[in-house]
């Protein structure tokens, strides 16, 4: 770490390989007086999967969900910094955080299908978005991309809450990208799932990328060195008498986990596999 960033207590910089679709500078993040994040810098590169790895607590939820502006739904939530998306800032006073979502999409840790058809379930925002297409083939072709299709194509009038927790997920991902967004947003998208199903949303994860950007937060680490294409790791500060996340080191995911650069990555990283 070099002299300035140890003084700073922040980490140096990522620079990425790659295109930036969406880069992140968050400042401070607060619920009300609570300072839940600072300091960290977090380009997420086009075509690949970020992965948001860290303990309990350091903000990981809270940065991914402030890349859609998802936050703004809590009151006492307010962010300083840019979120900058293709340029443009997400948090400027003329954006629509409405339409931030119809580009930045996002998959929440538990399946949350409406209660309604398979096929009503993907064309809901279709719908929303007043699409005057071919409805029935954007529907199938989500549920392909979502690799669901086979499973539900005799079945679309059925509700979607009839299906098991790995079908639910798949068809709230075929939800998400059935209004072609640019970039997914999954927050712990397996952590309800058993690891067959969990397998499966890992290999969609990896079909995915070839059409989207992704950044996912993710508990399990060999997740992380699954999919991953790039590992931020957040910890804790509890230096100044709070809790407050910060991003501690960024990189490849294989950098991360096999030549971390901080010791705190080592040993979060040793602590977790060994
Ligand atoms: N709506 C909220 N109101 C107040 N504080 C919140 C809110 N959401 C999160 N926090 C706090 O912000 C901090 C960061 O939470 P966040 O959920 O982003 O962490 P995380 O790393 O995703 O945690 P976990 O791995 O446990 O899900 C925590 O101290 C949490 O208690």
């Amino acid at each position: 770490m070099n002299a300035i960033a140890e003084a700073l207590f922040v980490a140096e910089p990522f620079q990425a390989a790659g295109d930036i679709v969406i880069d992140c500078n968050v400042n401070n993040i607060f619920y009300g007086d609570f300072l839940a994040v600072r300091d960290s810098t977090v380009p997420i590169e086009k075509k690949k999967i970020t992965g948001f790895i860290g303990p309990s607590g350091c903000g990981k939820s809270t940065v991914l969900r402030s890349l859609n502006r998802m936050n703004d739904l809590i009151s006492a939530f307010r962010f300083e910094g840019s979120v900058m998306y293709h340029g443009q800032d997400i948090y400027a006073k003329k954006v629509d955080p409405v339409v931030v979502r119809r580009y930045i999409g996002m998959v929440f840790q538990q399946p949350n299908p409406f209660s309604m058809s398979i096929f009503d379930n993907v064309a809901f925002g279709l719908r929303l978005n007043r699409f005057k297409g071919d409805l029935e083939e954007r529907v199938e072709r989500a549920l392909k991309r979502a690799a669901l299709w086979k499973e539900v194509k005799d079945k679309l009038k059925n509700s979607g809450l009839s299906l098991s927790g790995g079908q639910q997920q798949r068809l709230c991902i075929a939800r998400a990208i059935a209004t072609e967004p640019d970039v997914l947003l999954m927050d712990e998208p397996c952590s309800a799932l058993d690891p067959i199903a969990t397998r499966q949303v890992e290999e969609l994860m990896l079909e995915l990328k070839q059409n989207y950007t992704v950044a996912l937060v993710t508990h399990n680490m060999q997740q992380a060195t699954r999919v991953a294409d790039t590992t931020a790791f957040f910890s804790v500060d509890i230096s100044r008498g709070g809790r407050t996340g910060y991003l501690v080191e960024m990189g490849p995911t294989r950098q991360i986990f096999e030549a971390p650069r901080e010791q705190l990555t080592k040993e979060y990283i040793s602590g977790e596999f060994s």
